[in-house]
């Protein structure tokens, strides 16, 4: 089991059984092409393989286009290797790189540098300078290369009714219950714990202020949310505010910020993963503190009730 990163220096893989995409999120669709990959190495006794971009295409491609990601690169690969594929090459997605035209991308880039027993795509995968590539032509140069070609059909993409885009949207709009539906598990954002203004603690509910490890990464609307928090091996429950504390400060800095349950311990620079379950409600400028902390009473009792299993 291996990541590669540098596409001079790979191994010859033995019958390599391989699949290309940009996997951000690692989504339920993601997961189906990722079973079959798997399923079809072990029929032909080959390595299976996942071939990934890097940075994202669209960051190259429309630079002008803000794009926020699902996965930083090192949280993608390693849900990869979770769904049990031994190997992920990323490859640099350079204009060079994006300029190959269709059949420079399945001779000089896929057949020399992998010699692939079979190639898995979605049945609507586009590739090479202009997205001229299809499954069509991957399948007219099959006999030349010995390559096969397994093509994931509609259906089975169909079926997940997923795609990355609608899970940015689901969490650009707060919807994250939707994305845990889409992505097979709640979506999660890693950070380091910061130092606030201190004013948590003196109206009873310290919060640990996040900064995300990934600046490129998405993070859900303003709002309130109620999520489980990793702090090195254990999952805590927890409220976590994404917003402006508009009560407190008429600053316009965006906050991230989780008051854990049964907890208490200086966290300062430490490192924690926020799970979103569900959403509570809007950030809201409340008329006192008193009201602050009443909503917050309110929102402990509603968080820990989602968040409590049913006996
Ligand atoms: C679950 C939760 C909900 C919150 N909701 C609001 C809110 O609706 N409006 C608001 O102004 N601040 C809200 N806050 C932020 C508080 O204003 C903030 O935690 C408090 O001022 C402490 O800030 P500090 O950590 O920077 O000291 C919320 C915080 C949490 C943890
Ligand atoms: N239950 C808890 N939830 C969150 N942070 C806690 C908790 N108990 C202790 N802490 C510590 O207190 C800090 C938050 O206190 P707070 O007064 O809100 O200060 P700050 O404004 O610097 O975040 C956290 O960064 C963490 O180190």
């Amino acid at each position: 089991m291996a990541v590669f990163y540098d596409i001079t220096k790979l191994p010859a893989f033995h019958n390599a059984v391989i699949t290309i995409g940009t996997f951000d999120g690692v989504h339920l669709g993601h997961r189906a092409i990722l079973g079959e990959l798997k399923r079809l190495a072990a029929e032909r006794h080959g390595e299976s393989v996942v071939l990934t971009f890097e940075p994202h295409p669209r960051k190259l491609l429309f630079p002008d286009q803000p794009l926020k990601l699902l996965t930083p690169l090192s949280k993608k690969v390693s849900l990869i290797m979770e769904a049990g594929i031994q190997h992920v090459v990323v490859i640099p997605f350079t204009k060079e790189f994006a300029n190959l035209s269709a059949t420079e991308y399945i001779e000089q880039f896929l057949v020399k540098n992998f010699h692939p027993d079979c190639i898995i795509i979605g049945y609507d995968h586009k590739f090479g300078h202009d997205r001229t590539g299809d499954i069509s032509l991957l399948k007219q140069y099959a006999g030349k290369c010995h390559y096969h070609v397994d093509e994931i059909p509609a259906q089975l993409i169909d079926a997940a009714a997923v795609s990355s885009t609608k899970i940015r949207k689901a969490l650009n709009d707060g919807r994250v219950a939707e994305a845990t539906h889409m992505l097979g598990r709640p979506y999660s954002v890693e950070g380091t714990v910061i130092a606030g203004a201190q004013r948590g603690r003196t109206i009873g509910y310290p919060t640990a202020n996040i900064r995300p490890s990934d600046p490129e990464q998405l993070v859900p609307a303003n709002g309130v949310y109620a999520v489980r928090v990793r702090h090195n091996e254990t999952w805590l429950n927890g409220m976590l505010n994404i917003g402006f504390n508009p009560t407190v400060t008429t600053e316009k800095i965006r906050h991230i910020e989780v008051n854990l349950f049964d907890f208490n311990a200086d966290i300062y620079n430490e490192t924690l993963e926020v799970a979103f379950i569900s959403r509570l409600r809007d950030e809201k400028k409340f008329g006192s503190l008193d009201e602050l902390k009443q909503a917050l009473h309110n929102d402990k009792e509603t968080a820990t009730q989602i968040l409590t299993p049913n006996p």
